[in-house]
């Protein structure tokens, strides 16, 4: 595997592990005696999902949605694809969309209207990464573990054309 494209750690596997404890414990916080469903979306946030939902103390079920839109690119086609729906029926619950990365917002900005259209309680949004610069819609996000700068992101759980996902931290494709 050409690991040479790949540029510096950016943020580091520690960093990232101390961020999902905050982010729990102030989830767990928010949404006391209330039940939670976390909706992981495939494929990318799959190492978060995993910290996010060890470290919020809650009744939850969790759930999974696979979706895509930029295929083998590093731009968005603008185009979301459900490739695996919900399993579980989330009417009247409040729901936690955990994603990888808020870049251009297509994505979730697809993905919340969606949910919401099921008569959801409440739908918020936690994401890794927030990579400001790039937005092209406007999406409010709730849970924001780190600011990214416009480079575009691969390691822990983000790719590119489907590598580099195993990475146990964050860094970026090289020019
Ligand atoms: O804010 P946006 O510009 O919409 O970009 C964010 C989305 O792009 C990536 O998914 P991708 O389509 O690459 O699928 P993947 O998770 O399987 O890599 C990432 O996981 C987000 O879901
Ligand atoms: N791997 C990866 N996927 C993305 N999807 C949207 N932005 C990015 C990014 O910077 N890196
Ligand atoms: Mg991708």
């Amino acid at each position: 595997m050409a690991r040479d494209v790949v540029g510096e750690i950016m943020i580091t596997q520690e960093q990232i592990n101390e961020r999902a404890r905050q982010i729990g414990a102030q989830i767990t916080e928010d949404y006391k005696g209330e039940e939670v469903v976390l909706i992981g979306i495939l494929r990318g946030a799959v190492l978060w999902m995993g910290d996010i939902m060890k470290n919020v103390d809650l009744d939850m079920i969790i759930d999974f949605m696979a979706v895509s839109s930029y295929g083998a690119s590093t731009k968005s086609s603008g185009v979301v694809k459900i490739i695996k729906d919900l399993d579980s029926d989330i009417e009247g619950k409040h729901v936690i969309i955990v994603e990888d990365i808020v870049d251009s917002g297509t994505t979730l900005n697809y993905l919340k209207h969606y949910l919401q259209n099921r008569n959801t309680k409440s739908v918020r949004i936690c994401t890794l990464l927030n990579k400001p610069e790039g937005r092209r819609v406007d999406i409010d996000v709730d849970y924001i573990g780190f600011e990214v700068e416009d480079k575009f992101i691969v390691g822990y759980g983000l790719d590119f054309d489907q590598r580099y996902r195993n990475l146990p931290y964050i860094s970026f494709l090289k020019d």
